[in-house]
């Protein structure tokens, strides 16, 4: 039986894919994986059972990512499986910002007792004046699953859109429209742009990026949108921001107590994947993920582990080995295997970064001195047989 646990509520849609093969454990510790949303786990401490971490969604930075990998730990997350959310709410940011809805909608409240409400609206209504968003400029720095989306979408309601990415990934660039206005740097767009929108994940190099020094690179009246990450920006340097009037509105999906009371800022409770069809393709995708980790090794979606597809075991048993990217270690595994005799009939071995993956079926069966002697290789951090 294989156990997991929910840190965060997952779909039902996901869950029901589990066979009776799988159980729901209360307790984390006897977890073989572990589906999450956004509970942080920086702090917790990870069981030795743990095998599997599955985000239902795409940000891993409430994930202990590093120490999972040193702990034999693969780590998925769901790529693109709540895109489409992002950028529907990012598209209703553009609006709010350019439209002060908003205040608009909490003055009404204020008058809505008067009887004379329709005439009080018509002479009031000026102070709620906006700008459209036709024609504008628009800097999407980061174009993979949401930027790209937003980019295009952005483009379609007639937005001239610049995008930003050094990495950005084959597939993504195949899904970028020709109209986009491709910069190398962020400064292009800083300078260029007249609403800027991140969508980038929170690592040392992007954190408070959008700080008082790239600010200052800004156009006079910019607005800028956060849908990625509170800890991009500097939240100090955005009120003063704001205050000057050099920012003219900031969107962000990431209240804190700073942007929550921060005149000029529209804090939206972190929606950007709330909607039926994100939270169901999440669940489904990191689902499909742990089992196919659980029952056949396949690693896909890892942002700790190589990618591998080890199709369905055929021979006697499958081992699979999380261990240390460093040399000599194929060598170790098989030598094992030789001196007992053992033929090994498949053998993959990937890697990515400081770690590496081997899945190994043999003929026969693997006995426990065996299992036992794998794991005490040197470098060795995780050994499964299947
Ligand atoms: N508001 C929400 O509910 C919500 C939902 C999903 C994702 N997110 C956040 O949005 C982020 C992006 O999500 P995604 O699905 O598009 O992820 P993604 O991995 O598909 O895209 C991220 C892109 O950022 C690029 N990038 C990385 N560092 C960069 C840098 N320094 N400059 C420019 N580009 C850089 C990468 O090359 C990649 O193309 C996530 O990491 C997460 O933090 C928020
Ligand atoms: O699970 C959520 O609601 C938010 C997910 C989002 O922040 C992500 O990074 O995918």
């Amino acid at each position: 039986m294989v156990k997991y646990n929910c840190l965060n509520p997952i779909a039902p849609i996901g869950l029901e894919l589990f066979t009776e093969s799988y159980e729901k454990v209360d307790n984390i510790e006897e977890a073989d994986s572990l589906l999450v949303r956004s509970a942080s786990m920086l702090d917790m401490e990870l069981p030795d059972n743990l095998k599997a971490i599955a985000r239902a969604g795409a940000g891993v930075n409430n994930i202990p990512v590093d120490k999972c990998a040193e702990k034999g730990i693969v780590v998925f997350n769901t790529p693109g499986a709540n895109a489409n959310g992002v950028k529907e709410l990012v598209i209703a940011g553009l609006m709010l910002a350019s439209r002060n809805i908003v205040g608009g909608i909490n003055w009404v409240q204020t008058v809505k007792d008067d009887e004379n409400i329709a005439k009080l609206v018509e002479k009031g209504k000026s102070k709620f004046a906006g700008k459209e968003i036709e024609g504008k400029k628009l800097g999407v720095i980061g174009l993979g699953a949401i930027g790209v989306l937003v980019a295009n979408a952005a483009k379609r309601l007639g937005m001239e859109v610049y995008g930003c990415d050094p990495y950005i990934s084959v597939k993504h660039a195949w899904n970028l429209s020709r109209d986009i206005i491709y910069v190398k740097t962020k400064e292009e767009i800083y300078r260029t742009c007249d609403y800027i929108t991140v969508h980038v994940p929170l690592l040392d190099d992007t954190k408070k990026m959008i700080n008082k020094d790239t600010i200052a690179l800004m156009k006079d009246g910019v607005i800028v949108l956060n849908f990625a990450r509170d800890l991009l920006v500097n939240d100090d340097d955005m009120a003063e921001a704001l205050k000057s009037g050099k920012v003219a509105a900031y969107v962000t999906d990431f209240p804190n107590a700073k942007t929550a009371n921060m005149e000029g800022a529209i804090a939206i409770p972190h929606l950007g994947a709330s909607t039926e069809e994100s939270e169901d393709n999440c669940a489904v995708m990191a689902v499909k993920e742990i089992m196919e980790y659980m029952e056949n090794g396949t690693i896909k979606n890892s942002v700790n582990y190589p990618d591998c597809d080890a199709g369905v075991c055929v021979s006697g048993k499958r081992i699979t080995i999380c261990h240390k990217n460093i040399p000599n270690m194929l060598t170790q595994f098989t030598g094992l295997f030789s001196v007992e005799n053992i033929n090994i009939s498949n053998l993959i071995n990937k890697s990515k970064g400081d770690f590496a993956y081997t899945v190994l079926d043999i003929e026969g069966d693997v006995s426990e001195s065996t299992a036992q002697k794998l794991n005490s290789i040197n470098g060795v951090l995780k050994v499964r047989i299947l």
